[in-house]
């Protein structure tokens, strides 16, 4: 059986239940239940803090985990990542008070900062020879300027909200950061091969993510073009429609181009344009 550890309450938990489930692995959970045992996988999960989900995987109390890369580095066990799943996409950056003079990160020679990443920092500093006085605080690091703690604070930052409603600016970003899964160095053969069997769903559950299914009519005169729009995974299905010189094409488009290319297909004729969801998508 494996153990993965995932953040029991915060802003990675709700993507990574998501995530497993979308794998197709059930569970009962409770707030209150800090481990559970999956009804149809092998699978054990460890609701924990993110702080401490590097060290128990490096250690092997857990064979896998779910962390933000931020804290994986942090922690000192960059090793660890198998790979990224694409969320809880955030920045570590450096800021000072709105009204306070930057130009460069020179201006940082000697001035007390706040952070809760000291060894990102430290080493980001030192990388240009920079000379700072590192003060490390757990949370609410936005609040350091303005009760006189540090004159520039080193933090997460996704929206910029809490910068912008604490009154700091951004001035550098030290590293960028999404949500991972771990991986214990020395796995058995079996959990190794378990650990395939989680990432190829995985894998299938973030392609299908990424895509969508399209239906939609054209002329046959439209054909070519339509096809040239929507190359699909191999090439689109076409069927012939009740009504003489029109098809049906199915393809996959990515969300990402969907917009674009659907307006393409209208240009070219295509009429009755339909799009879902994928579940899964294996390639
Ligand atoms: N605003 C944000 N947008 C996107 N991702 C974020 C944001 N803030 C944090 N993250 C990512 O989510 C991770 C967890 O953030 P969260 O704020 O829940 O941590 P925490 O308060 O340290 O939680 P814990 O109580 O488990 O120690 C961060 O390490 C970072 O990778
Ligand atoms: O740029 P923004 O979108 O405003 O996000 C940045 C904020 O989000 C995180 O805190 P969170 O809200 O998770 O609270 P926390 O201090 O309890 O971790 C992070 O520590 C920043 O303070
Ligand atoms: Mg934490």
């Amino acid at each position: 059986m494996l153990r993965l550890a995932i953040q029991k309450s915060g802003r990675l938990s709700e993507d990574s239940l998501n995530l497993i489930r979308e794998c197709g692995i059930s569970f009962l959970s409770a707030s209150y239940k800090l481990k559970t045992e999956a009804t149809n996988f092998p699978l054990e999960i460890l609701y924990l803090r993110d702080d401490d989900i590097p060290g128990y995987v490096q250690d092997g109390v857990a064979d896998l985990g779910i962390v933000g890369q931020n804290v994986l580095v942090e922690a000192g066990f960059p090793g660890l990542e198998v790979e990224g799943l694409g969320f809880s996409k955030c920045r570590l950056s450096l800021a000072v008070p709105r009204a306070a003079a930057y130009d460069s990160i020179e201006d940082l020679q000697g001035v007390n900062i706040a952070t809760s990443y000291p060894q990102i920092l430290g080493q980001y500093l030192t990388e240009r020879g920079v000379k700072a006085n590192l003060h490390t605080i757990s949370g609410s690091v936005e609040i350091a300027p303005s009760i006189g703690l540090a004159e520039a604070i080193c933090d997460i930052v996704s929206s910029g909200s809490t910068l912008l409603g604490n009154g700091l600016r951004e001035v550098e970003t030290v590293f960028r950061s999404e949500a991972v899964l771990i991986a214990n160095q020395n796995l058995s053969a079996e959990k190794k091969e378990l650990l395939e069997q989680l990432q190829f769903r995985m894998q299938a559950v973030r392609r299908a993510r990424r895509n969508k299914y399209i239906l939609l009519n054209a002329p046959v005169a439209a054909l070519d073009a339509v096809k040239q729009l929507l190359p699909g995974i191999k090439s689109p299905t076409v069927t012939p429609l009740a009504e003489e010189g029109w098809v049906s094409v199915q393809s996959v488009v990515n969300e990402d181009d969907f917009w674009h290319i659907t307006s393409q297909l209208k240009a070219v004729g295509a009429e009755g344009i339909l799009v879902l969801p994928i579940e899964k998508m294996i390639s």
